[in-house]
């Protein structure tokens, strides 16, 4: 079957349209197109800014969507994969675009660690956890690593157990279980970085459907890896008020009782990432890098458009749950952004969903301001 992507035409098996997990036939998601279509706006954005930059490896590459795709905008290609049928695949596509590329059958894990390879932008997609190759490439990454996780059930404490062995976090399953997924991978992610004194940077993070994509700049010195430590805490939240309380460092403890509404059911999650999630500048930069030709290049364009104005607040709140608790029906989100901030307090949308939004303010002061504008 012939699939069309942004400037590329490959060829994928049949059977592989199933998704993840398809009984046959080398892997493809063609819902995965919109985190693909991001991946070639980071790649122009990140190439444009960095231009000693050129060098991508995809390292799990499958039917080479990726790596096939990188190579049409100029990046020096190289890809792996363990499935023979998958390197051939691989081959063929970058043929099939008139287009220059390595393809290796070889673990990951081993190209990263020849000693004769470097590559600037590595590229981890794997089926489910990233974790097996997170060593390997931040020990070995000049400049960008790009991860997806889609172990998602794991990631945001629905399985709590794996969760926990995977990720070595406590993760909790919380109303806003999305962005406890994302935080607590990029805590992995950096506590996994530090080890070989790198520290990471989230440029740009979003949890789309069923899985998580960030994309993580690297700085090589032992401070850097300190400063990325730096923003790791343990995150409070109460299931009956939904009040949230965050701070930073690896030794604080679990809370007794909701200093909100004396509620003794408070759980904690981390270590999780408290910092930027995303810099605001380069998701502008990377949406201007989005072009028409990609086939979901709306999607993508909103989805950035929100999270470069997405406040750097660790959690968020969904807007129907407080009003279900209050009792009252929710206003639009655009009112009551404007309510919170009449109050005094930075208000913003999220790309975790359209009755979500951000703020310092705690549960207590968002009724006040509810209340006074009424
Ligand atoms: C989810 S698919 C990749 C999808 C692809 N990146 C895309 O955008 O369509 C994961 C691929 O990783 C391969 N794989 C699994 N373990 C690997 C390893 N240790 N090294 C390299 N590839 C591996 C699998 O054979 C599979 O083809």
């Amino acid at each position: 079957m012939d699939v069309s992507e942004g400037a590329v035409s490959i060829e994928v098996p049949e059977a592989s349209g199933g998704g993840e997990g398809a009984a046959s036939g080398v892997f493809f998601n063609p819902d995965q197109e919109l985190n693909r279509d991001i991946t070639v706006a980071v790649l122009r954005a990140f190439g444009d800014r960095e231009e000693r930059a050129e060098r991508y490896f995809d390292a799990t590459a499958a039917s080479g969507i990726r790596g096939v795709r990188a190579a049409a905008e100029g990046w020096d290609v190289t890809m792996a994969d363990v499935d023979a049928d998958a390197v051939s695949l691989a081959r063929d596509n970058l043929d099939r675009n008139d287009l220059e590329g390595e393809v290796l059958l070889q673990d990951a894990n081993a190209v990263l660690h020849d000693v004769d390879r470097v590559f600037d932008v590595v590229d981890v997609d794997p089926f489910g956890s990233p974790v097996p190759f997170a060593d390997a490439a931040f020990a070995n990454t000049r400049d960008l690593v790009c991860v997806t996780a889609t172990d998602t059930a794991p990631l945001c404490g629905a399985h709590f157990e794996s969760g926990v062995r995977r990720y070595s976090a406590v993760p909790r399953n919380t109303e806003d279980h999305a962005e406890m997924g994302l935080r607590v991978l990029l805590s992995t992610l950096a506590r996994t970085a530090a080890r070989y004194d790198v520290g990471v940077r989230p440029v740009l993070s979003h949890v789309t459907d069923h899985y998580v994509r960030t994309y993580l700049e690297l700085d090589h010195r032992a401070t850097d890896a300190d400063a990325a430590l730096d923003e790791l805490g343990n995150v409070h939240h109460c299931p009956e008020c939904l009040y949230r309380e965050w701070e930073y460092g690896l030794l604080e403890g679990e809370r007794q009782g909701c200093p909100h509404c004396g509620g003794d059911n408070v759980v904690t999650a981390g270590p999780v990432w408290l910092g930027p999630a995303h810099d605001a500048d380069f998701v502008r930069d990377v949406r201007e890098h989005l072009s028409e030709e990609m086939g979901r290049f709306d999607r993508a364009r909103d989805t950035l458009e929100t999270i470069a104005d997405e406040l750097h607040v660790p959690f968020h709140y969904n807007q129907h749950k407080l009003y279900k608790r209050w009792g009252e029906s929710a206003i639009a989100m655009d009112d009551f952004l404007a309510v919170l901030r009449d109050a005094g307090h930075e208000a913003s949308r999220t790309h975790f969903g359209g009755t979500r939004f951000k703020t310092e303010a705690d549960v207590g002061e968002i009724r006040e301001a509810v209340l006074a504008a009424n």
